[in-house]
């Protein structure tokens, strides 16, 4: 990481406690008021000792309240700056969070392909309040020790100034030497934090997992590969430790170096013009009292190191490309629904070969149109750029005739109501997942429930509608999470319907139900089916059979029948499964 690299991090941290400056000004200011009492204990004892023994000296009632006023003083100036510098970073770690999120809301489709989802987790949870509270105690510490020691410094000068400039000089040494140590310890703690992440991911892995787990009986496997992460963290760990360790020992090795030189100009000074020991003496007493002063900043490089290796982590999470969302167009609401796709062609990162090739399709509005093909043939990458979260290399899509790339990604996504085979679902009611980001209407919530085959299953639930369906609806079985996902795209109420293989875990009687309630809706929307299982999408208006990112034919069930190819094909082999 270059020095640009740290400033950049720096200044863009410093973006989130900027709105919070006064509390930072005010911890500063209370941290000062803690430090101003400390020279007053000593000056105190002095007197003490050297007045307090006259007879007609202060009365001793003075004692103990000069002493306790004093801590109070303190204990209060502590207190307030420990409480503000509190304030402060909790804010700051809020608005952190908060800006990570938005980055997260907005990346690009790809992005989340990459990326863990224990990476997010600890990208957005755990770490700003760890950048923070480091860079928050080196800064305390620069408080402790960073004021003294200037007040030294300025001190030396005074005493001194000659040979105090003659210190300085050594002072370019000991930062190469500090520069040295600082770029191992980096080093190390990129890979410390990196073989971290791989243990959170691990470990989510583990939570999401378990039933895969437990059913191959591969609890032993998975604590040897745990076991194989957990000591590469450690090792790691123990290796930024290490360079941390060497850190002090370094640079007060350096720092004897220079001492004995000043010691030797200082005595080959006071031998050539005479000064006394007791000039001598204090200067290196006030010299010894600074380098123990910033022995203590040294120890700070490892906590800032950690802290910039974190934070790039973060940053690299907000500067990850984003949705490309260039499209000005708003559609009515809701469109028309008139979908359709020409020469387009889709090629994924990395990818040899198109999952799209030159594909020109219609889903005619207010109609029901299937897509089937085997598995990998393109039927979910059609739905990926119809929602606009991918740009096909070629060709256009349209809705309404208006390429979906003139629209705003809003615009466009609000005419979709979509279920998909990975069932997505919130930790939280019945309700709330149902009228998911928009306005609860009671009877609504009814209806699509009554729709959707589910409403005496959750007037049976303890809190009925409000009853918590747990973590991506683990309380729920596969038939019911889908019977809610379709009530909740019914409840959304667009004017294109996506079913991804939407009833394949349902029973025949709850799929007939759900047939039957878009059978109803039929006409007024624009209804897309996938499914493997042909018996369902017989009905359609339209089938398109796909192959290979192709368009192989399309028809009616009776047309694709009567033409005996692929579609025909497909039917029978189902038919001979059956
Ligand atoms: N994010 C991705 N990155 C790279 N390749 C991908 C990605 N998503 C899909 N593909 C590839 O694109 C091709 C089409 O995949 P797609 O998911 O559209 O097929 P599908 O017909 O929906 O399959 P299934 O019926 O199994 O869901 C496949 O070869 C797949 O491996």
């Amino acid at each position: 990481m270059s020095p640009d690299t740290n400033v950049s991090v720096t200044r863009r941290l410093g973006q989130f406690v900027y709105p919070h400056r006064w509390g930072a000004l005010l911890t500063v200011l209370a941290y000062i008021g803690a430090a101003a009492t400390e020279p007053m204990i000593p000056k105190l004892i002095g007197y003490a000792f050297g007045e307090g023994f006259a007879k007609d000296a202060f009365p001793l009632w003075m004692v103990p309240v000069t002493l306790i006023g004093l801590y109070l003083m303190r204990g209060l100036f502590g207190f307030a700056g420990q409480y503000l510098f509190n304030w402060t970073v909790t804010r700051s770690v809020m608005d952190f969070r908060a800006a990570l999120v938005n980055a997260l809301m907005r990346l690009d489709a790809q992005v989340y392909t990459r990326m863990q989802p224990g990476t997010a987790v600890s990208k957005v949870v755990n770490d700003p309040q760890q950048i923070l509270q480091l860079v928050g105690d080196v800064g305390m510490s620069v408080l402790r020790d960073g004021l003294p020691a200037l007040a030294m410094l300025g001190y030396l000068f005074f005493l001194n100034w000659k040979l105090t400039l003659l210190s300085l000089i050594v002072t370019p040494l000991m930062a190469l030497v500090m520069k040295k140590v600082n770029q191992r310890m980096r080093v190390m703690a990129t890979r410390s934090y990196d073989s971290q992440l791989l243990l959170v991911n691990k470990v989510d892995d583990l939570a999401r997992a378990w039933r895969v787990v437990r059913q191959f009986g591969a609890a032993a496997h998975e604590r040897e590969r745990f076991g194989a992460l957990s000591q590469e963290v450690r090792r790691n760990n123990l290796k930024t430790a290490t360079a941390a360790a060497l850190a002090q020992p370094m640079s007060q090795l350096v720092a004897s170096v220079g001492l004995s030189f000043i010691i030797c100009v200082a005595l080959w000074q006071a031998r050539a013009e005479g000064t006394g020991v007791q000039a001598f003496a204090e200067f290196v007493a006030a010299l010894l009292l600074l380098t123990s002063r910033l022995r203590h900043l040294s120890d700070l490089a490892a906590p800032l190191t950690r802290a910039t290796v974190i934070a790039k982590g973060c940053f690299e999470l907000m500067d990850a490309p984003k949705e490309v969302d260039a499209g000005t167009q708003e559609l009515p609401r809701p469109a028309h629904g008139d979908l359709a796709m020409q020469e387009v062609r889709l090629t994924y990162p990395g990818a040899a070969q198109p999952a799209l090739d030159g594909l020109t399709l219609t889903f005619p509005a207010g109609k029901t149109t299937a897509l089937v093909g085997a598995s990998g043939a393109g039927k979910s990458s059609i739905i990926h750029l119809l929602l606009g979260f991918g740009r096909p290399d070629n060709g256009r899509v349209l809705l309404d005739g208006a390429d979906v790339e003139t629209l705003t990604r809003a615009s466009l996504r609000r005419q979709f109501a979509v279920v998909s085979q990975d069932i997505v679902l919130f930790d939280d009611s019945v309700a709330a997942n149902i009228a998911y980001a928009q306005p609860r209407d009671d009877a609504k919530l009814e209806q699509v429930l009554r729709a959707a085959h589910l409403w005496d299953f959750v007037q049976g639930l303890p809190d009925g509608v409000e009853t918590n369906v747990g973590a991506n609806g683990s309380k729920l079985s596969g038939g019911q999470r889908q019977r809610l996902a379709i009530a909740r795209a019914l409840y959304k109420d667009a004017p294109i319907w996506i079913f991804d293989e939407a009833t394949s875990a349902l029973d025949t009687e709850s799929e007939r139900a759900v047939q039957q309630a878009l059978t109803a809706w039929s006409g007024r929307k624009t209804l897309i089916v996938i499914a493997h299982r042909l018996s369902t999408i017989r009905d359609a208006d339209a089938i398109h059979v796909l192959g290979a990112g192709k368009l192989v034919e399309t028809g009616t069930h009776a047309e694709l029948l009567a033409r005996d190819g692929a579609y025909a094909a497909m039917v029978r082999a189902q038919a001979g499964e059956a």
